[in-house]
């Protein structure tokens, strides 16, 4: 049995929900991120970067950041589809392998201000682990995934999205050489999952979804540019008192935006 999701107590005092961008001089908080691209994307190492520069900045201005996966919404796998999974045969890129129900509620709640224990997904097993992440009082929650824009219930939610554009090549050496060293997967297993069902599922399902970012990370980590200019405008959005704080519109973009 994996573990389950668990809400560990009920909204802080200084916690709010306000809808996109909140009213005129109110950012809500949690400022929810979503951080969508294919495969080895670069998409975790982009929300690291955004992470350490925005706890970087000075005393004043502390923001306590978390990071969350999409892989911990998977839903369950049947012992048989447990079999296929271990020689790559389980389709782990199509929607329908997500709990998106159970995906909804907890975004909703982690905006809601609850203290929240979410369990880490295990590669290896195929299932959620022991181990957590605990998300109290963060002013910002970046939720990562290759699917985090397929689902309009969940895209709605955020308050920024952005969308990490890395060349397929260097996606699938990437995979190939993280899936050997940390994934416990075989060359040969890898390549026939990612051939069958991984790429596949990325031109149906995650690449159409490109058109719904805010910021689209050409190169994603090695893009320092662009990554700095949203942390900058994080930091912008969220400081205390700022003058003219206006809603957010749908047509507002930072870097850049698909046609
Ligand atoms: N800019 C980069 N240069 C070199 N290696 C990278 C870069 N970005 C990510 N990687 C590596 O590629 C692999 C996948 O990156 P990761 O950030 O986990 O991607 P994703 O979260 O999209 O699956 C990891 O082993 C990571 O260390
Ligand atoms: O048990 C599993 C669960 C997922 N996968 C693959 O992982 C990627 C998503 O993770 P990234 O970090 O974005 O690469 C997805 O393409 C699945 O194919 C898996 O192989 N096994």
């Amino acid at each position: 049995m994996s573990t389950p999701l668990r809400i560990m107590a009920f909204p802080l005092l200084n916690a709010r929900y306000e809808g996109p961008l909140g009213g005129l001089d109110k950012v809500p908080r949690p400022f929810l991120i979503g951080v969508a691209g294919g495969t080895a994307s670069g998409k975790s190492t982009v929300c690291d970067k955004i992470m350490e520069q925005l706890k970087k900045s000075g005393l004043e201005h502390h923001r306590h950041v978390t990071i969350i996966s999409q892989d911990s919404f998977y839903r369950d796998l049947t012992a048989e589809e447990h079999e296929r999974a271990k020689k790559g045969e389980h389709n782990f890129d199509h929607p329908d392998s997500f709990d998106v129900e159970l995906m909804r509620r907890t975004l909703v709640d982690i905006k809601a201000g609850k203290v929240m224990e979410l369990p880490m997904y295990d590669y290896i097993a195929h299932k959620r682990t022991t181990k957590t992440t605990v998300i109290h009082c963060a002013d910002v929650v970046l939720f990562e995934g290759i699917l985090v824009f397929y689902f309009p219930e969940i895209r709605d939610l955020f308050n920024m999205r952005l969308f990490v554009d890395t060349d397929p090549d260097t996606r699938l050496s990437r995979r190939v050489l993280r899936d050997v060293e940390e994934r416990g997967r075989s060359l040969e297993q890898i390549l026939h999952q990612y051939m069958t069902l991984v790429k596949p599922a990325f031109e149906e399902f995650c690449l159409p979804t490109k058109k719904y970012a805010d910021v689209i990370i050409p190169r994603g980590a090695d893009n320092i540019v662009a990554v700095d200019l949203i942390v900058q405008h994080i930091q912008e959005l969220m400081r205390p008192n700022r003058p003219g704080r206006r809603q957010r519109n749908n047509s507002d973009s930072i870097v850049g935006r698909p046609h």
